[in-house]
């Protein structure tokens, strides 16, 4: 298991800027990679990187994705005039050159190279790579939007030709487009046999079984400010329904953003209900981040209002895809505050750190409900987990490209307005909290026979008289039994620890999970507000502990609970219950994710229930996704039988990232559908489940 965080950096590449006067390219300066850099070291996160030097790309590397005469030409660029740098520029749109920006782009696209080579090597688990030119915007033969060499679309070739990496997903966090990626893979050939896709049709059953043998492929995703086309590089092909050509169909996902002002709801809403069940899906072996920062609140280009702490939450979601295999690489981001923040935000939790919590999130806006469900149903074709996607009405949905198109509405004037008429009121937002590490990252509470895993601090057993007291008015039948009351003041204890950050998080293996959860839930003390309890598997949860929405309680089964279903109290009833890992992630990705994003808990309480029959990789994988919630202060409590699930649930609260699940099959048609029904009934409750417009008052 490769551990650590790669860093690269050269402060070379902050050495071209602007000659001349251009309003287009102005925001793009020096200054952006060196404040970001500077607030690593400041922060101290610099120092816990392993700083891995840069190298220019090699011409051969380049030619990964340019052409030759591109790249000749470029190579001219050193020796020219400041009047042959203007005249050089012209021919493409808002980019300029320098006469040291042949040698940073070499740098910018080298470092991503180096940042590839740590990760498939295993000198680090992830890493990050500040670089300067961007390049998601270059082309094939073509300098675009501040950008060069194509960074990233470089290093996935190269990923795949040097370590024949299959599956490559890259994730455009950016606020623009990165057109010059989706040109570069969406006619990319999908490998020998493209992307094969084998139908069974299975008569019997009469459900057609879309198994996608998925061959050597680059799924890009990006989100970006769109505006009806309105907003650079107001392209037709930016839109959602540009999903990929003939073989390379469903390869290439566009969400756009048709208006400003995007929360962090709306990203959030965005990964759980298209990115993240497409990853799952695709399973890649990979995960490249076009990490730009101008999706930021206070960017001049994006004019978004998510808060720096989402790339935190963003870049922990990827992180448990590909084995945790994960080379962010810088791309925009043009608020010298913002930016800092969101790349400190961003290596803290590559390097593992507890997340901070996400404040009052609230559903997407309908734009955002509009974008989600057109981008659904364009690509549900391709991807099981969106198969049963509603089908956008006319009714509700207002692409206003369309209509303008068709001449229903006038033209409107380019959204972009100059840098003076920006609305010039500042946006303000707290600088992101701190993360301390807790002194004891995972704590265990286990039977004396069982070893506590390594990394994992044992807590000793005791009896605190105050809490078996009150212990004794609720478990009369354990008053009698010493050892069960031990353990329960233990667990007691241990949560306390946990409120006060001595602890991160523990596992337990007990005589009876229920009661345990039990009496942890009724004893957490009155300052914790909220607690998330997570059931796999069957049995009988009293409804009771929910009732005054201090508790959620999340279950998933296979039997349908005749209890009655309220906003603290879901039952999520799978046909294979928690056996079928297809259903069970769509479960989670669609349910769980957004209930407990919005309910925001303090303390998330895992229960595994006898017999669950949920293998081990799901299991860790959703222990890794609650890591998202209550700053990773979550609880496990286990069967005292399942002494084989103590090292694999203890790896993943010290921070291993959760092995990657197999490719997915689609799931199952009814397990579909009761996540469906389930997202429909309860979204009313709970905004963040919505995907259609069409519930928004
Ligand atoms: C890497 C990147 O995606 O951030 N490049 C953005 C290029 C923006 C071009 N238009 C600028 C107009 C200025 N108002
Ligand atoms: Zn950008």
């Amino acid at each position: 298991m490769a551990h650590g965080t790669a860093l690269i950096y050269d402060e070379e590449m902050t050495k071209y800027k602007l000659l001349w006067v251009d309003p287009a390219c102005k925001i793009e300066v020096p200054e952006r990679l060196s404040v970001s850099y500077e607030a690593l070291v400041r922060n101290g996160l610099a120092d816990r990187c392993v700083s891995i030097p840069v190298r220019e790309a090699t011409d051969a590397e380049i030619l990964l994705v340019h052409s030759d005469e591109y790249l000749e030409a470029v190579k001219k660029t050193p020796y020219m005039t400041l009047e042959d740098l203007k005249e050089f520029t012209l021919q493409f749109g808002d980019v300029y050159f320098h006469p040291n920006i042949y040698r940073c782009a070499k740098l910018a696209a080298g470092s991503a190279l180096q940042l590839v080579d740590s990760v498939m090597m295993e000198r680090v688990r992830n890493g990050m790579a500040l670089v300067r030119p961007p390049g998601h915007h270059s082309m094939r033969s073509a300098a675009s939007g501040f950008c060069v060499f194509n960074n990233v679309a470089i290093a996935a070739r190269y990923a795949k030709q040097k370590y024949g990496v299959k599956r490559v997903l890259i994730v455009d966090w950016d606020i623009h487009h990165g057109q010059g990626v989706q040109y570069c893979f969406e006619d990319d050939p999908r490998g020998v046999f493209g992307k094969g896709r084998i139908i069974f049709g299975c008569l019997k059953c009469n459900i057609l079984v879309f198994v996608l043998f998925i061959f050597n492929s680059v799924l890009y995703f990006s989100w970006h400010r769109y505006e009806h086309q309105k907003f650079w590089p107001q392209l037709r092909e930016s839109d959602y329904d540009s999903v990929g050509k003939e073989k390379g169909a469903g390869f290439n996902i566009n969400l756009p953003w048709n208006q400003v002002g995007m929360e962090n709801s709306d990203y959030l809403s965005v990964f759980c209900h298209v990115l993240l069940p497409v990853a799952y899906e695709f399973c890649p072996d990979l995960v490249l981040v076009c990490a730009g920062f101008d999706s930021a609140i206070g960017d001049p280009e994006g004019e978004m209002c998510a808060t720096p702490d989402i790339f935190a939450h963003l870049t922990h979601l990827l992180m448990n895809l590909a084995g945790g295999r994960l080379c962010a690489v810088l791309e925009g981001g043009y608020n010298l505050t913002s930016l800092p923040q969101s790349v400190c935000q961003t290596v803290q939790t590559l390097l593992g750190d507890p997340l901070p919590q996400l404040a009052n999130l609230s559903g997407p806006c309908r734009s955002a409900l509009e974008s989600l469900q057109c981008l659904r149903s364009a690509q549900k074709q391709y991807w099981g987990s969106l198969k049963h996607t509603a089908s956008p009405t006319a009714a509700n949905i207002s692409t206003k490209r369309i209509r303008i198109a068709e001449g229903e509405v006038e033209e409107e004037e380019k959204t972009e307005l100059g840098e003076e008429e920006k609305n010039s009121e500042e946006k303000v937002w707290h600088e992101p909290p701190k993360r301390p590490c807790p002194p004891i990252r995972a704590a265990s509470v286990l039977p004396d026979d069982v070893a506590c895993p390594d990394g994992c601090k044992r807590i000793t057993k005791d009896i605190h008289p105050l809490v078996v007291s009150r212990l004794k008015d609720h478990l009369v039948q354990e008053a009698e039994d010493g050892d069960a009351l031990a353990t329960f003041s233990t667990l007691v204890s241990l949560v306390q620890k946990m409120e006060k950050n001595e602890v991160g998080s523990g596992l337990a293996l007990v005589g009876d999970v229920i009661k345990a959860m039990m009496c942890v839930v009724q004893h957490v003390s009155p300052d914790l507000n909220r607690v998330l309890v997570v059931c796999v598997g069957n049995g009988k949860i009293p409804s009771h502990i929910s009732r005054d929405g201090k508790v959620l309680v999340l279950q998933i089964s296979s039997d349908a609970s005749e209890e009655q279903q309220s906003k603290h109290y879901i039952s999520v009833c799978l046909q294979k219950g928690c056996c079928n890992t297809s259903g069970f992630m769509q479960a989670v990705l669609g349910l769980l994710l957004p209930v407990g994003y919005e309910y925001n808990p303090d303390l998330v309480v895992l229960v595994r229930m006898p017999d669950s029959g949920v293998c081990d990789v799901v299991w860790k994988q959703l222990t890794g996704l609650l890591q998202s919630f209550a700053k990773g202060h979550t609880l496990v409590l286990m069967q005292e039988k399942e002494n084989s699930c103590v090292g694999p649930t203890a790896s993943i609260l010290l921070g291993d990232p959760a092995p990657p699940l197999e490719t997915l099959q689609a799931p199952d048609r009814e397990d579909v559908d009761a996540v469906e029904r389930l997202r429909r009934r309860l979204q009313a409750d709970w905004k963040l489940l919505q995907t259609t417009s069409e519930y928004t008052s």
